[in-house]
């Protein structure tokens, strides 16, 4: 029986989790979760699982108002109440989903409190890698993909030896407007940017996917993933998501994971590993019905989020962490109407090219990038 604290249950990943342990109540029990603001979902959650101890919200006031509802269970809030649930002895395996930079410190928590990670939460091993696998290796816990791409990748390791992988490839949608020239994507709107043509996924994350930060983010966390140098990890557009990703050894032999857009693969695989249990209510790929799928180069000044993402990896320091925190900003400010699509990437570069730059910085001086590049974004929106 593995125990699993669920943070961002209320999100995509989340409830697809949700979903996972409740139909393998012999394999998996939910006996923590954490919630952001969305109570509506959070109450219909919390009626599904009967081993659940302990909540975390993300606002005092909610904490109040459901600590009533629900007496019978431990209620806390913040970024505090996070940290509280990362330390609790009575889970296993962290599943991390939630969405940003707020799911660092709980990660670094939970490894230091001895418990594995489930990771769907990208954006922690893009600004702290280093510190995660560190933290992973004193502590000795494992360190599981989430992310479609990783954990297909994580799936064509098995039973080959590491010291003969050549490349790993990661394969790309493209995004919800990847058929449009830049000159098209000067006009675009938030509504077309949240239509993924192949996955239902959360509002960030989805945004990420159309102007490929999400591809760059996925590179650098398949760096700290699989300790595997820039230089062998290529991106193929594939416009169907059908292969996952796939793996290149010394012999040529390129070994991919095929399946469905559906991410509870991943999620289950991540919780059920190195056992693989049969995946409720889903359908087995028809490559038949699909009859054909297509590849492509990824064009980098189409793209020149994923050239930034790949600089950022290669030069380390503080990069990643401006990177991420100015993303979020202007990913945020996109979605909110302040900002045009192309001035996602516009701010994001020139918050990487203007902030100051630090070498091997601690993570207190991660802390104080990811903060200057936030307020950096937010300066640039006031002069909007
Ligand atoms: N969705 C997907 O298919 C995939 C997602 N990922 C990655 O997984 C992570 C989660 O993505 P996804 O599920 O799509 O995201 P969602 O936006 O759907 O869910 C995010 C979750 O985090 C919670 N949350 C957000 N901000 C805070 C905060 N400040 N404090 C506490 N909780 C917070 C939300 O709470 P609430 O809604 O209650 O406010 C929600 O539960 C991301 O890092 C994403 O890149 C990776 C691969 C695929
Ligand atoms: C499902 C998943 O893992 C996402 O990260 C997905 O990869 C997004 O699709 P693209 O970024 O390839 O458009
Ligand atoms: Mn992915």
């Amino acid at each position: 029986m593995k125990r699993c604290c669920v943070m961002g249950v209320t999100g995509s990943i989340g409830v697809q989790t949700v979903d996972v342990c409740t139909a393998h109540p012999e394999a998996f029990q939910i006996t923590s979760i954490s919630a952001g603001r969305n109570l509506a979902q959070l109450r219909k959650l919390i009626v599904q699982l009967p081993h659940l101890k302990a909540v975390c919200v993300q606002e005092e006031a909610d904490c109040l108002t459901l600590t009533r509802e629900f007496p019978n269970l431990e209620w806390v809030w913040g970024e505090a109440g996070l940290l509280r649930l990362s330390e609790r002895e009575d889970y296993d395996v962290l599943v991390n989903a939630l969405v940003g930079f707020v799911g660092l410190k709980p990660t670094l928590k939970a490894i230091e409190a001895g418990h594995d990670i489930a990771l769907a939460n990208k954006e922690t091993l893009v600004v702290a890698g280093a510190f995660v696998n560190a933290a992973c290796r004193q502590h000795q816990v494992a360190l599981l993909p989430i992310d479609s791409e990783h954990s297909a990748i994580f799936q064509c390791l098995q039973g080959n030896r590491r010291d003969q992988l050549q490349r790993l490839i990661i394969t790309a949608s493209g995004g919800s407007f990847r058929d449009l020239t830049r000159e098209q994507l000067k006009g675009v709107t938030v509504k077309q940017a949240l239509a993924h043509p192949n996955w239902s996924m959360g509002a960030k994350i989805t945004i990420d996917s159309a102007t490929m930060m999400n591809k760059g983010f996925e590179v650098i966390e398949a760096h700290w993933l699989f300790d595997v140098d820039f230089d062998h990890i290529d991106v193929l557009i594939h416009k169907e998501s059908v292969i996952h990703s796939l793996v290149e050894y010394q012999d040529h032999a390129v070994i991919a994971q095929l399946g469905t857009a559906d991410m509870r693969l991943p999620i289950q695989y991540a919780l059920s590993y190195p056992d693989r249990l049969p995946l409720i209510n889903s359908q087995p790929l028809d490559l038949a019905a699909i009859g054909t799928l297509h590849f492509a180069p990824a064009d980098f000044t189409r793209y020149s989020l994923l050239g930034l993402a790949y600089e950022a990896g290669r030069k380390q320091g503080t990069m990643p962490a401006v990177m991420n925190a100015a993303n979020e900003e202007a990913n945020a400010a996109f979605r909110e109407g302040k900002i045009s699509f192309l001035d996602i990437e516009e701010l994001v570069i020139d918050a990487c090219r203007t902030l100051a730059f630090t070498d091997s910085p601690s993570l207190d001086a991660i802390f104080e990038a990811d903060h200057q590049a936030r307020e950096f974004v937010k300066s640039h929106l006031k002069g909007a």
